[in-house]
């Protein structure tokens, strides 16, 4: 089945919410954990135990395994394999992007199910020009995965980029468009989603791409359930929130990780 037809019924099934597992040192240490792999694996094991076939999507932030070098790594390969087929999916957030041919090795790595570090989905980021992506939009294809662009992100530096105009449309526009046309016969919807930021202000875009649409900044950084109804209206659908710190907060006790997800969900759908 593919990715969007996957995150469409995890929606249905769990809510729409994604919970980040960002292993800030700060959290590490409210958890009572050891700023060392250690403490890394520790974080990441509670974390799989209370959001596994609990919640729709998991998004595992690289940077925060990878500053542990390689056994960070391998905290992080194992995470995702546990999270994998539990009914929860895997977000890799990696924001990947190069020139084509090392494009298609990253896709390789993330996206073909046989690779081990195999998640449902990553981020990737169009800055090398939205046709450099293509590797990950093929290797996603074949192996019934997502890909999530960047397109507005939830950062303030982001509009110096994003809201650049190249030609008739915006650079955040363009990425929309190129989406929304490759997701043009998908049903229920596409698995070639856009990242878009709750903290954006107004989207002014069209966001009707007719795929998910990733939400960070919901939370931690500012976003609320009212900033995503009033940017969202009429593909609120399409939403996957995405809540790190805001959640994780909750933590280390694994009951009080779940309702906090079950109380973001409750908030959402109320919405
Ligand atoms: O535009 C973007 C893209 C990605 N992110 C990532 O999401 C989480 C946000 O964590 P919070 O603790 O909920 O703030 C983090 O991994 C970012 O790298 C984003 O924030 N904005």
């Amino acid at each position: 089945m593919s990715f969007g037809s996957r995150a469409r019924a995890a929606m249905a099934a769990y809510g729409p919410a994604c919970v980040g597992i960002d292993p800030h040192s700060s959290l590490l240490a409210e958890w009572g954990l050891p700023d060392d792999v250690e403490g890394l694996d520790r974080f990441a094991t509670i974390c799989v135990e209370a959001f596994a076939g609990k919640v729709a999507f998991v998004k595992p932030q690289s940077a925060f395994f990878e500053r542990f070098g390689a056994r960070g790594v391998v905290v992080l390969e194992r995470t995702i394999q546990d999270l994998r087929h539990t009914g929860s999916l895997v977000v890799l957030d990696v924001k990947r992007g190069d020139i084509g041919s090392t494009a298609a090795a990253y896709a390789d790595a993330y996206l073909d199910e046989d690779a081990p570090m195999a998640a449902d989905a990553i981020t990737v980021n169009p800055f090398l020009g939205f046709g450099s992506l293509q590797p990950f939009f093929d290797v996603a294809a074949k192996n019934d995965a997502g890909v999530f662009v960047l397109a507005l992100t939830s950062n303030k530096e982001g509009p110096e980029v994003q809201h650049a105009v190249n030609g008739d449309r915006t650079v955040a526009g363009d990425v929309l468009a190129q989406l929304a046309a490759l997701n043009a016969d998908a049903f229920p919807m596409g698995s070639f989603g856009a990242v878009v930021g709750a903290t954006i202000g107004d989207a002014a875009e069209d966001l009707a791409i007719n795929g998910p649409l990733l939400v960070p900044g919901f939370g931690a950084q500012g976003g609320t359930v009212d900033d995503i109804r009033r940017l969202f209206g009429s593909v609120i659908d399409n939403v996957i929130p995405s809540t790190s710190r805001g959640v994780l907060s909750a933590g280390p006790d694994v009951q009080a990780l779940r309702d906090s997800v079950a109380r973001v969900n409750a908030e959402l759908v109320g919405s």
